[in-house]
């Protein structure tokens, strides 16, 4: 069914990557860069607070809250179009999502650092999905313990990244500061919330 799936194995995690999952990245992109609220939170980094490196927004069911840049957040409703994508998410894949974090990378400043998502909320071993549009960014991978090399992959304009179950117990990601990338990207990252 999907052209371009692609299964990295980890130690103690695994991911799927399928390079042309969106049919229309571009118009989602643009939808989603112009219709968003996009935020900037302020996080705390050793007692100083500084903007995060990227923009952000939160959607989700109702009723559900979030804890990110150090701070809970309740849900705003799903745009529909990413209602959409979450519903064809669970027939492609057979996880469920009830939840979606949207980054927006400007340029190739933005960035995130290293982290997993293992918030208690998420339960013992989620899978997280995560499509990217726009600008093709490095993604990075190393392990919590141990000497695996850092895994690199370059996500494409309308991909699925598929991070399974044990991955986030194990690993840890980041998408570095890539200073000749001039154009922007959103990434989501479907979750599901324990309720
Ligand atoms: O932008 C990305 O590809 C990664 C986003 C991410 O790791 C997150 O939202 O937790
Ligand atoms: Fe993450």
């Amino acid at each position: 069914m999907f052209t371009g799936l692609q299964h990295i194995p980890l130690v103690g995690g695994g991911l799927d990557y399928y390079a042309n999952y969106l049919s229309d990245p571009q118009g989602l992109f643009l939808e989603l860069c112009e219709q968003i609220p996009w935020q900037q939170p302020l996080v705390k980094v050793y007692g100083r607070e500084h903007l995060t490196p990227r923009l952000v927004y939160f959607v989700g069911d109702p009723g559900l809250r979030y804890q990110y840049s150090g701070v809970s957040h309740a849900t705003s409703p799903w745009p529909a179009s990413l209602k959409i994508v979450r519903d064809q998410l669970r027939v492609d894949t057979g996880f469920e999502f009830n939840c979606a974090l949207l980054n927006y990378y400007r340029d190739g400043n933005d960035s995130m650092g290293y982290h997993s998502d293992d918030e208690v909320e998420l339960g013992e071993s989620p899978c997280i999905a995560s499509i990217s549009l726009g600008a093709e960014r490095d993604f990075c991978l190393k392990p919590k313990v141990g000497q695996s090399k850092v895994q690199k992959l370059c996500l494409a304009d309308g991909s699925l990244l598929l991070m399974l179950p044990p991955t986030q117990q194990h690993w840890q990601h980041a998408l570095p500061v890539r200073k000749g990338v001039r154009g922007g990207r959103i990434n989501l990252t479907f979750r599901k919330l324990l309720k």
